[in-house]
């Protein structure tokens, strides 16, 4: 089995706050990013898909077909934009990088082929901060 990884990037605002608490709370738990005003991050989105590869191309997946269904199914709904607002798949979710890397699973993993298997949702939140999701 070999392990193949595209590399895509997106740019968003969002918040931390949970609705069902008072200010005091949510600024005790999410600090700054509980604040009113949006912050935005540069998240750098790490797509793994693993096969054996074929015996014909020597490809796992051809990975620009890859990033053309990343960038259509996901990049396309997340970049610039308010993930607490204009993204319906986190319409009542808490926008953490937790949830948007569950999110991201859900909707690409319909969009990959047959022959192929999706492993894991890296996103960096930050260069100091990321999560890693295999669907489990
Ligand atoms: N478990 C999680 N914890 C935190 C998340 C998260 O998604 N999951 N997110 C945040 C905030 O979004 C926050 O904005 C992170 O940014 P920042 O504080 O700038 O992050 P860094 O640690 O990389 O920056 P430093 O300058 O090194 O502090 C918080 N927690």
């Amino acid at each position: 089995m070999v392990y193949l990884t595209r590399k895509e990037h997106f740019n968003a605002a969002h918040r931390l706050y949970n609705p069902n608490w008072d200010e005091e709370r949510n600024q005790a738990v999410f600090g700054k990013c509980a604040n009113p005003n949006w912050h935005g991050h540069n998240y750098d989105l790490y797509v793994t898909v693993k096969a054996r590869p074929h015996t014909e191309t020597g490809f796992v997946f051809d990975v620009k077909r890859l990033s053309t269904i990343i960038r259509e199914h996901i990049i396309e709904k997340l970049d610039h934009k308010n993930l607490n607002e204009d993204v319906d798949f986190m319409k009542g979710k808490m926008c953490s990088t937790e949830n948007l890397a569950i999110e991201i699973w859900k909707q690409l993993e319909p969009h990959i082929p047959a022959g192929v298997q999706l492993h894991c949702i890296k996103l960096y939140e930050t260069p100091r901060i990321y999560v890693e999701y295999f669907g489990e």
